[in-house]
């Protein structure tokens, strides 16, 4: 876990269990009377999510029935990686875009009100969109986050920028692509022989989860339109759920003639995830900050 994360030693379910009573419904007591969380429910995993926010945040989050749940630990974990990257670059006000807000608009609720930046959030799915929107408003976010509803799948920033200002600089942008290939039969991330099972019961909408391609095309197509906007974004930026991923990146990267990148992994109990940072500007050094 990064050092900075609230979550990096687990939290005390005892104490949240007593403190939020929805939270506690879903809970378990063992014979030792430890207050435990069943990983493999999908409503323990809701509340699990919604009180950690809120404890930890004071954010008040609800998600479309059936859409993905997200892990707070892990957006965390992202979310102060970008805090890092940034730093190499002395940025006073932020601005970044949230590409693929999902339901519960986690990273631009967590940007917006930890870090008072100001994001933008792109969204194809309908139901997603109703619920970030309503996610914003409940927190009071509406001054900080503005969501906007993207009509094509298939492409990343244009449509957003075509109705946006023209002259406003982005200092990042941040995804966590649907990872699967819709075309293929395989929908696991761990070499079972190498990693064990995953604690938590799979969550998500499947175009959530999956589109042509997989996550390495949806990022080819950051990577491609980021050659087209490379000076509208000062740091560009994607999560990813398969190592494998990482060098075809690498590789696709290099192709297109784009050297100044780094990586890094995130590491939550049994779960790890990799990320890929570029960019086109000269004061932007990411290759010292390789990992
Ligand atoms: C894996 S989910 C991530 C949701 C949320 N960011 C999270 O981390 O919990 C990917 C999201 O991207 C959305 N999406 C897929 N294609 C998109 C596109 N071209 N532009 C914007 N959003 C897209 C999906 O509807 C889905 O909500």
């Amino acid at each position: 876990m990064h050092p900075r994360n609230v979550l990096k030693n687990a939290p005390d379910f005892t104490a949240l269990a007593i403190k939020y009573p929805e939270f506690r419904r879903v809970c378990k007591l063992e014979l030792c009377g430890k207050v435990c969380v069943d990983y493999k429910n999908e409503a323990a995993l809701r509340a699990l999510t919604q009180t950690l926010l809120l404890e930890y945040f004071g954010l008040v989050v609800e998600f479309s029935p059936g859409s993905l749940v997200p892990t707070v630990s892990l957006r965390l974990n992202y979310i102060l990686w970008l805090e890092d990257l940034l730093a190499a670059g002395l940025t006073k006000s932020v601005r970044g875009i949230d590409i693929g807000c999902g339901s519960s608009c986690i990273y631009s609720l967590l940007a917006a009100k930890k870090n008072e930046w100001s994001m933008v959030a792109l969204e194809t799915n309908p139901s997603n969109l109703v619920y970030a929107q309503k996610n914003i408003e409940r927190n009071k976010l509406e001054n900080k986050i503005v969501l906007f509803s993207q009509k094509q799948k298939d492409h990343i920033f244009q449509e957003y920028f075509e109705a946006s200002d023209a002259l406003t600089l982005y200092d990042f942008c941040l995804c966590n692509p649907p990872f699967y290939d819709s075309l293929s039969e395989v929908s696991n991330t761990r070499n079972p022989q190498k990693r064990p099972p995953p604690r938590n019961c799979p969550t998500g909408y499947k175009d959530e989860l999956s589109c042509y391609g997989g996550e390495v095309k949806f990022v080819e197509q950051i990577i491609d339109e980021s050659l087209q906007y490379k000076d509208k974004i000062r740091i560009f930026t994607s999560m990813l759920g398969l190592k494998s991923s990482l060098n075809q990146l690498k590789h696709i990267l290099k192709s297109k003639n784009i050297s100044n990148y780094c990586t890094t992994e995130f590491h939550q109990g049994n779960t790890t995830r990799w990320a890929i940072a570029w960019s086109f500007f000269d004061n932007m050094d990411l290759q010292k900050l390789n990992k």
